[in-house]
C-alpha cells in the first residue's frame, strides 16, 4: 500500500490538475460490474484491469471487497498486479468494510480507499435512519479510520445532487479536515441537469473550507441520458476527477461513458482547455474486451465505439466523406482505435460510394455500365439488409447475386461432444456439376465446419478474424458471422446471416472460398483479355461473355 503522504503526492499533481488535467477514475469493475448482467469473475476483472491500466486510467476502482470473497480476491490480485495506476476499493462508512478494503489493497503500489455515505434527506431518513449529525460524525470517524491505512482517501456524499448544498459544504469541509483528498458529489440517481451541476460545483468550490486541498469529483448516472453532459458540466465548473465506465455500464441506465468523456475533452479541447492521460487509440479495443468478458454488446449507434460510429450508409454522406472526411466525421476512427471509416452499401447509398467500393474490389466501371449496376444494386438493397462484397462482385460481373457461387451448400450437419470437440459433415455442389461431401472434427462446431469446407473445396485458408453476433432479438434472433481468412498472401472477408450461427459460419466461410475462386477465374479471364478492365467500354461485351461462360 502507498506510504507517501497525500500532501507530498497530491500537491504536485493538484497544481497541474487545477490547471488542465482531468483525472479519469474508472469504475467499470465496481459500479459497472454491480449492474445486472455485467458481473465478472476475478479472472475477467484482472484481464480488464490490465487493459484499463494500458488505456491510461489514473484511478481504477477494482471492487467492493466486503461484497464477497471473490470480489476481495479480485481487488487483491489487481492491487498486486498494477504498477502505475492507483487501485481503489470501495467501503461503506463501517470499520469492518474499511478494514477489509485496506487488507485487499495491502499489496498495491498506489492505493485509495473510497468511502461513501448518503447525505440527502431522503436517504438519511428512509434508508439510513440517521440525522445530519450522525451522518457527519460517521463520515468523519470513517475517514480518520481509513487514513490510518492509506494516505489517499476519497469521500463520496451519496445522492449529493438531492442533498441540501449547505450540508454538503459542511460535510466536505469536515472531510478535508479529517484527511480526505478527493471529494465526490455523485448524481446517484441520474436526476440532475448540466446547469445544476455547474451551479453546485461552483458553489462547493467557493464555500468548502480549504477547497484547494482536495480534488473535486463527479460521478453521474444516466437515468435521464445526461450522465456525460453532467460530468462535462462538472468539469467546466472545476471538477478535476470524473468517475466513469467503459461503454457507460453501471447501475440501472449506467454511468457516464469513459470513451465519450475522454473524446469530448479531446475533440473539443479548445472549448474545454483540458486534457486526460488516456491513450485514446486503446478505447475501441478496451470497449470490445469488455463486451467479450461480459457477453453484453454495445448498441450499433453507441458514440465513439459502436459499429456505426464511423460507418456511413446514406449516399449524400458517403459522397461528402469521399470528398473530405471532415464533412461528416468529427474525429478520426484511428484516434479511438478503429481501423478505418466504413462506407456501408445499402438501399440509401449512391453511385459515388458504389463506384468506389467496386474499384476497391478490382472492378473499374464506366458510366454506362454503372447505370445498369446501380439500378440492380438498388433493387437488391431493397430486398436485402446486408449487401456483401460478393453481392457487389456478382453485380459487377453481370451475375445473379442471390446465386453467387460457384460453391453452394446442399447439406450441413454438426454435433458437439461435451469435453471432446465436435464434428461436421458438409455436402457442397459446384457450378461445374461436382458434388462433394467431407467430414471433419474440430475443437468446436465452428472449427469442424471450417475444416470440412477446406477439405471439400481444396482451398486452404488461415482464419485471422472471426466474430459472431446477434443482429436481432428474441427466440428467432438472427446471428451474423463475419470472418477474415488469409489465402495467397491476401485477406479475404466473408459474412453471412442466419438464425443458426453454425449455418451462418459455414456460409461466411464458403463466401470466402467463392471469392477466392471467382478471383482466380477473373485473373485467367483478364490474362485472356490482355489485361483490359472488365467494364472498360471497349472490352465490356467481350469480357462479360468470357466471365459468364
Ligand atoms: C450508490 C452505490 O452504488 S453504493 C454501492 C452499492 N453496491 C453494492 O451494494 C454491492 C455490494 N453489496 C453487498 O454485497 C452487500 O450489500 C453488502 C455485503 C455490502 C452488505 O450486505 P448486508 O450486510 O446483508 O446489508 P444489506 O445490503 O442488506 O443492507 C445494507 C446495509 O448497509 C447500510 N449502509 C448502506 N450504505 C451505507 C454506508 N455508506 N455506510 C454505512 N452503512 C451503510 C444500510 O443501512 C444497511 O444496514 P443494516 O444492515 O444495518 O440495515
Ligand atoms: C458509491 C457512490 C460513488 C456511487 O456509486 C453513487 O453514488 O452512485
Amino acid at each position: 500500500m502507498t506510504t507517501e503522504t497525500a500532501a507530498s503526492n497530491d500537491q504536485g499533481e493538484r497544481a497541474e490538475s487545477a490547471e488542465d488535467r482531468v483525472r479519469i477514475f474508472d469504475t467499470t469493475l465496481r459500479d459497472g460490474e454491480q449492474a445486472p448482467g455485467f458481473s465478472m469473475d476475478r479472472r475477467a476483472k484482472l484481464c480488464m484491469a490490465q487493459a484499463l491500466e494500458a488505456l491510461g486510467v489514473d484511478i481504477l476502482e477494482a471492487g467492493f471487497p466486503q461484497a464477497s470473497p471473490d470480489d476481495f480476491a479480485a481487488v487483491d490480485e489487481i492491487a498486486r498486479t498494477l504498477r502505475n495506476t492507483t487501485v481503489c476499493a470501495l467501503a461503506r462508512c463501517q470499520s469492518g468494510d474499511i478494514d477489509t478494503a485496506a487488507r485487499a489493497l495491502e499489496r498495491a503500489r498506489h492505493s485509495r480507499i473510497h468511502l461513501f455515505l448518503s447525505t440527502s434527506p431522503l436517504h438519511r431518513e428512509h434508508k439510513l435512519g440517521m440525522s445530519k449529525q450522525q451522518v457527519l460524525d460517521t463520515a468523519i470517524a470513517s475517514i480518520e479510520h481509513a487514513r490510518k491505512y492509506c494516505a489517499d482517501v476519497e469521500f463520496s456524499a451519496e445522492d449529493a445532487l438531492r442533498t441540501e448544498p449547505e450540508f454538503l459544504v459542511e460535510i466536505f469541509s469536515a472531510a478535508i479536515a479529517a484527511g480526505a483528498s478527493t471529494l465526490n458529489a455523485p448524481d446517484t440517481v441520474g436526476y440532475t441537469t448540466p446547469a445544476e451541476m455547474v451551479e453546485l460545483f461552483t458553489y462547493l468550490r467557493r464555500n468548502v473550507r480549504d477547497a484547494h486541498k482536495a480534488v473535486f469529483s463527479s460521478h453521474c448516472h444516466d437515468d435521464l441520458g445526461m450522465a456525460v453532459a453532467n460530468s462535462l458540466a462538472a468539469v467546466s465548473a472545476g471538477a478535476r476527477q470524473v468517475e466513469c465506465t467503459i461503454n457507460g455500464i453501471g447501475e440501472r441506465a449506467g454511468n457516464a461513458a469513459l470513451e465519450e468523456i475522454v473524446m469530448a475533452l479531446k475533440v473539443r479541447a479548445p472549448h474545454f482547455g483540458l486534457h486526460t492521460r488516456i491513450d485514446t487509440r486503446k478505447l475501441f479495443p478496451t470497449s470490445r474486451l469488455l463486451t467479450q468478458l461480459t457477453g453484453q454488446a454495445v448498441p450499433r449507434n453507441k458514440a465513439v465505439v459502436g459499429d456505426n460510429a464511423f460507418a456511413h450508409e446514406s449516399g449524400i454522406h458517403q459522397h461528402g466523406m469521399l470528398k473530405h472526411r471532415s464533412t461528416y466525421e468529427i474525429m478520426r476512427p484511428q484516434d479511438v482505435g478503429i481501423a478505418e471509416t466504413t462506407l456501408v452499401l445499402g438501399k440509401h447509398s449512391g453511385r459515388h460510394a458504389l463506384r468506389q467500393r467496386l474499384e476497391t474490389l478490382g472492378h473499374t466501371v464506366d458510366d454506362d455500365a454503372m447505370e445498369g449496376i446501380f439500378k440492380r444494386f438498388k433493387a437488391l438493397a431493397d430486398r436485402k439488409r446486408d449487401i456483401r462484397d460478393e453481392d457487389l462482385e456478382a453485380l459487377a460481373l453481370g451475375q445473379d447475386p442471390d446465386a453467387a457461387g460457384p460453391w453452394h451448400i446442399t447439406q450441413l450437419t454438426t454435433s458437439s461432444h461435451l469435453g471432446s470437440g465436435a464434428s461436421a459433415t458438409v455436402k457442397l455442389s459446384h457450378e461445374d456439376g461436382r458434388e462433394v461431401g467431407e467430414a471433419a472434427i474440430g475443437d468446436g462446431p465452428v472449427d469442424a465446419v471450417l475444416r470440412a469446407i477446406e477439405r471439400a473445396t481444396g482451398t486452404e485458408m488461415t482464419l485471422t478474424r472471426f466474430n459472431v453476433r446477434a443482429i436481432s432479438e428474441g427466440g428467432d434472433a438472427q446471428g451474423q458471422a463475419q470472418m477474415t481468412a488469409r489465402h495467397a498472401q491476401r485477406d479475404w472477408n466473408g459474412s453471412s446471416v442466419s438464425t443458426d450461427i453454425i449455418e451462418a459460419t459455414a456460409h461466411a466461410a464458403l463466401a470466402i472460398v467463392n471469392r477466392i475462386e471467382r478471383q482466380a477465374e477473373r485473373s485467367t479471364t483478364d490474362e485472356y483479355s490482355q489485361g483490359r478492365p472488365l467494364f472498360d467500354s471497349r472490352a465490356r461485351g467481350h469480357a462479360q461473355q468470357e466471365t459468364s461462360a
